[in-house]
Parts: C-alpha cells; sequence; structure tokens
C-alpha cells in the first residue's frame, strides 16, 4: 500500500490541486474522475479559489465521476451536484467537458448512456487519473463490501445502498482498474481503523472493495491526512 501522509487534509488537497494544474498544461484532453460523498467537498473549494481557480488550463481537463446518486442535480446528495455548486459555478469550463452521471434519469437508460458515452470519448476505456474515495465500511464509488461483482466485464454498474437502498450508478471495479492512476484521497479520524486493517491484512482476505481495487497497468496511492493514517 503506497500512502503519502499530508499534515492536513487542506495540504492533501492542495497537492491534487497542483496536480491538476500539471495534467491540465499537458496540451491534451485528460480524462479525471471525481469521488463524492463528504471528503472531497474540501478539494473543490479549494480549486474554485485563487490561483487555481485561474491558473488550470480547465479548457483541458474534462471531468467524469466514479459514481452518482439516482437524484436530480439540486438534490445535496447529488455528487455532481456539489462540484457544480462548489467548483464549475466558479471557473470557466466548457460544459462539454463534464461528463456527468445524469441523477434524474431512468436507472436502466441512463446506465447504458453513461458507458456509450464513456466508450465514445475515452479510448480503450483507460482514464488518466481516478480519485476515490473510501467510506466508513470499506467501500469505493458505489461499490460495497459483499455485494461487488470484482469481475463485471461492463464499464458501469446500477448499484444500491446497503442501507439506505437508495439507487446508484457506478463505474465497475474492472473499469477502475484500467485506469493510468488511481489515488484514494481519504481524511479524518473515522477512517483510521478501517485503514489500519488494510494496511496489515491481504486483500483478498478482506470484504472492502477500497482494499481490493487496484490500478492493473498503473500506480495505486492513498492520500491521507494524519488523522486517517494515526494507526499505520
Ligand atoms: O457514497 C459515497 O461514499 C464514498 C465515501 O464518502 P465519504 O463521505 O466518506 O467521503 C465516496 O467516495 C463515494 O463517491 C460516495 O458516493
Amino acid at each position: 500500500m503506497k500512502t503519502i501522509i499530508f499534515e492536513n487534509a487542506q495540504s492533501a488537497v492542495e497537492k491534487i490541486a497542483e496536480e491538476l494544474q500539471d495534467y491540465s498544461e499537458q496540451g491534451r484532453p485528460v480524462h479525471i474522475s471525481l469521488s463524492g460523498g463528504s471528503t472531497p467537498k474540501l478539494l473543490f473549494k479549494t480549486l474554485a479559489q485563487a490561483p487555481h481557480n485561474t491558473a488550470i488550463q480547465w479548457e483541458n481537463l474534462h471531468f467524469w465521476w466514479g459514481d452518482d446518486r439516482m437524484v436530480p442535480p439540486q438534490d445535496p446528495e447529488s455528487n455532481y451536484g456539489e462540484v457544480q455548486k462548489l467548483l464549475f459555478d466558479h471557473i470557466n469550463i466548457p460544459a462539454e467537458n463534464i461528463h456527468r452521471i445524469r441523477g434524474e434519469a431512468d436507472p436502466q437508460s441512463e446506465l447504458k448512456r453513461f458507458q456509450e458515452e464513456i466508450s465514445a470519448v475515452i479510448s480503450d476505456q483507460v482514464f488518466d487519473w481516478i480519485i476515490l474515495g473510501m467510506g466508513t465500511d470499506g467501500h469505493t464509488a458505489s461499490l460495497f463490501p459483499n455485494q461487488t461483482n470484482f469481475d463485471d466485464p461492463n464499464l458501469a454498474v446500477i448499484a444500491k445502498h446497503p442501507e439506505t437502498g437508495q439507487i446508484r450508478i457506478s463505474k465497475t471495479a474492472k473499469l477502475i482498474e484500467k485506469a493510468k492512476r488511481i489515488t484514494y484521497l481519504v481524511t479524518g479520524e473515522s477512517k483510521a481503523k478501517i485503514l489500519q486493517e488494510i494496511a496489515t491484512t491481504d486483500a483478498k482476505d478482506l470484504p472492502y472493495p477500497a482494499a481490493k481495487i487496484k490500478a492493473k497497468n498503473g500506480v495505486t496511492e492513498w492520500y491521507l491526512d494524519k488523522d486517517a493514517a494515526r494507526l499505520l
């Protein structure tokens, strides 16, 4: 497990912001997949402020999501809606660079449309960078313990939150694992215990998708703050 431990969450997201700037200067379309939930909100707020809001060449970055909840963008549960509110409303990014999962749509038809969009836009479906989070139960994207098919050959899947029953669309493990780079951004003390378990146990003996999903031909790394890394 390759971990990079930052003094605090702000330092971790500043590093990601700098790296996004580097990607944006490559002079080509770069495909980035964002995570949802509470953890990356600090990243989106940071990117919306100087110097990142104007220094990043946003026209070169294409944004996708690892998962989204099947709710409209105005719903606070919408992973896309949060990025729109915290980041996209404050920067100059072409609308065609935003490849959201349409949470307001019918799940089956959106699943088909989302997979078609990935196939049409990204050659070999290899993302440049997939940023993931991890729940305290070890889920990542909307791939939950004991209900994830790691061999699912599709690009995306309909998932149901095991406790709330909320319907979501998620990238599959196989699609995520094709990425050139996977970064798990995990902060806060509530994640310390599960991180310790992941760091000390063989992934095959754990039910956690976050422990098992790794880039097959690329880099997998964990960006942690000191609170999350407390027991490592
Ligand atoms: O439900 C989700 O949870 C995970 C982790 O979220 P967090 O609130 O603990 O940061 C997130 O990565 C995923 O995208 C989201 O839909």
